[in-house]
């Protein structure tokens, strides 16, 4: 079931169209990452979600619900994870949880969420005191503390060294293990590959693709390579007439196969049927970063 849905989506800063005709589905149970270049409208498309802007055009629907007519019943369901969000610098790490958890009809235990994002020793720390990850935590955990069925994280684990996003990210996935649907602002391939079930990538006001990250690179054309050295003869031409390959190299006996979608299996298929041992084998699979790279790129 969509928990929410997005269709001919509409908005403009004054002259500027940020989005243009943007639609997508996020059904209820998943992490859905909005991937695309800086000053796409992804955030924009998520305000549109919260509530926090009104759309031009096109509808809006979040848990059934109107964003902006429904905004009082909405606000109650749905998580909010602000970027660059500031708080008043003398407010401790207790006291923001406190305020922000008496807005809600159900908040979370907030000693278990203080245990969980590691602020437990911080309770009594003011805002300003905290380390920039320790930030990121504490917005992350005021997203959770009204219980939502929703959650929207814009730039998660931006300000986080590489254990604190490897951390948050296992929390990501114990939060949706709970039931929590989670939408996943990012600008991290690794990020977006890791965690989320589907995404869409958002450029020139327009969802250009959407999908399985599996599936975004498949579709993309991003290009992989894979190189051997086959202990036998071996013609080029049944390579480069296989499903997918866009290209063979031989040189001093080692052949580089380009290719895209499922190319390599189908190259390593053909081995396999013709009995030819090879040595040296390297693949460079295509990754998401190709795929966002393909899928957005402007040639001018
Ligand atoms: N309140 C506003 N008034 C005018 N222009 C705005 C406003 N908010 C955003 N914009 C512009 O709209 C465009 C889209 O911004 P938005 O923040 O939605 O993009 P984004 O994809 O989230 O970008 P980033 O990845 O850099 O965070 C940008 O050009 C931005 O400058």
């Amino acid at each position: 079931m969509a928990v929410i849905e997005v269709a001919g989506l509409r908005k403009a800063y004054g002259r500027r169209q940020v989005l243009e005709d943007v639609s997508f589905t996020v059904e209820r149970g998943e992490v859905f990452g909005l991937l695309g270049p800086n000053g796409a409208g992804k955030t924009t498309a998520v305000e549109c979600c919260e509530g926090l802007r009104r759309a031009d055009g096109g509808t809006v629907r979040v848990l059934g619900l109107d964003p902006v007519r429904d905004a009082y019943r909405l606000r109650t369901r749905i998580g909010i994870q602000i970027q660059q969000a500031r708080l008043q610098s003398a407010l401790r790490v207790g006291e923001a949880l406190e305020l922000y958890a008496a807005l809600y009809p159900n908040p979370r235990d907030r000693r278990e969420l203080l245990d969980e994002w590691g602020l437990a020793g911080e309770v009594r720390t003011p805002f300003d005191k905290l380390s920039g990850g320790q930030r990121q935590r504490l917005f992350i955990a005021l997203a959770l503390v009204g219980n939502p069925e929703v959650a929207f994280l814009d730039e998660l684990t931006t300000a986080l060294d590489p254990q604190g996003r490897r951390d948050t990210w296992d929390l990501i996935r114990r939060i949706r293990d709970n039931g929590v649907t989670v939408v996943l602002v990012s600008h991290f391939m690794d990020e977006v590959e890791a965690l989320c079930d589907r995404a869409a990538v958002l450029d020139g006001g327009r969802i250009v693709a959407a999908g399985t990250p599996a599936e975004l690179v498949a579709r993309s054309g991003a290009r992989g390579t894979l190189g051997f050295r086959p202990t036998a003869p071996l013609d080029t031409a049944r390579l480069a007439a296989l499903p997918g390959v866009t290209g063979v190299e031989e040189r001093d006996g080692r052949i580089e196969v380009t290719g895209v979608g499922s190319f390599a299996d189908e190259v390593t298929g053909l081995l396999a049927r013709e009995g030819i041992v090879v040595t040296g084998l390297r693949i460079r699979e295509h990754s998401l970063d190709d795929a966002y790279l393909a899928l957005t790129r402007h040639d001018a």
